[in-house]
């Protein structure tokens, strides 16, 4: 982790750069900066002390704030990753910025680009992936890139959810015989189905049933479809600006257990993944889970005089 001062130049990429933060923190990059939680990010990373927001970076510079010097609401650089490559790219940038962590929440393609960038970068800066949808391959990749890189990634970075799946299995064991459904509820603008947090719940119970055989996922029903013992229905619906909803429901013969977990906003999943971003700052290369950051009691909730 850096404290430094310096002024607002060109930076080799010929962009903006205004170092005006003087105050010490995790030096922290944004990808998808634009996107609904890389706004989100931004905003929230600003607010906390124990952050310097250093690079946005995002395809849409437009969007974002333009850098305005001694300003603490605006981000520091903006490098547009695609159009016309800078003389350094994004690995020149992490260098020449100093940045401990990069916080991604773009697309699969996308991250694994950036993810690939923070690898290479001749500074070690650790990554917090919050992108959901990767194919397996994808995830080798991830797998690959933590070798060299701590890497913590996690398909929902909110406090409640940690805690509903660690019900759920805890159900799941106890009752192993009742049937489950998972239905998740998102916004209209999520493209990847199931969410990643219902393909994490559905491979906690897998875990926590312990059977030799798997069960089989049913993706909704249509037609002549009765349910079978084995079969887990997992149900996705899109709608208007719904931050996330998880419903497990776990129906025995005469009992049935419902446990849900409801976003409130987008803030709750920014707070984790800064949180993450805090403590990962400086460890060793590896994959970690979120889980870490909670037993840890990391929570950055201390916030700028200022903001
Ligand atoms: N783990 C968790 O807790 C959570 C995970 N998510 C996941 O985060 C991801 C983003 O969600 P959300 O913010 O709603 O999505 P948005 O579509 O609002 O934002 C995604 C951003 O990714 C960037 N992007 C898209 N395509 C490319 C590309 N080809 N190259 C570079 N950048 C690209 C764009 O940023 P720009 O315009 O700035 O270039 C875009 O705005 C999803 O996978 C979602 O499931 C979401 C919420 C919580
Ligand atoms: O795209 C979203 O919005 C969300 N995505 C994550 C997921 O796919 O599970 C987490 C959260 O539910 C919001």
């Amino acid at each position: 982790m850096s404290n430094t001062e310096t002024n607002s130049h060109k930076d080799s990429t010929n962009t903006t750069v205004s170092n005006s933060s003087t105050q010490p923190g995790v030096r922290l990059a944004i990808t998808g900066a634009s996107g609904r939680m890389g706004t989100e990010l931004r905003s929230m990373a600003n607010e906390k002390t124990a952050i310097e927001f250093v690079l946005a970076i995002t395809q849409t510079p437009d969007s974002v704030p333009a850098p305005k010097p001694d300003s603490v609401d605006a981000p520091d650089a903006i490098i547009p990753v695609s159009g016309e490559p800078s003389e350094t790219g994004l690995e020149g940038s992490l260098e020449t910025h100093n940045i401990d962590v990069l916080v991604d929440f773009t697309t699969p393609d996308a991250s694994i680009e950036y993810l690939d960038a923070v690898d290479t970068a001749n500074v070690d800066v650790a990554a917090i992936v919050g992108t959901t949808g990767y194919d397996d391959a994808q995830r080798s990749m991830i797998s690959s890139f933590a070798e060299t890189t701590p890497i913590l990634k996690a398909s929902n970075f909110s406090r409640g959810i940690a805690a509903l799946r660690r019900a759920v299995s805890e159900v799941v064991s106890t009752l192993p015989s009742y049937d489950i459904e998972v239905t998740e509820t998102h916004h209209n603008g999520k493209r990847d189905a199931p969410s990643g947090t219902a393909v994490t719940i559905l491979d906690d119970i897998e875990s926590a049933q312990n059977n030799s055989e798997s069960s089989t996922h049913v993706h909704g029903r249509v037609g002549d479809a009765p349910r079978h013992e084995s079969e887990i229905g997992v149900h996705a619906r899109r709608a208007g600006d719904i931050a996330g909803k998880h419903e497990v429901l776990m129906a025995g013969g005469d009992e049935v257990l419902e446990l849900t977990h409801r976003a409130g906003s987008r803030g709750i999943f920014a707070a984790g993944a800064l949180d993450a971003a805090v403590w990962i700052a400086g460890r060793s290369p590896g994959e970690y889970d979120f889980d870490a950051v909670l037993d840890a009691g990391t929570d950055t909730t201390e916030y700028n005089e200022d903001s």
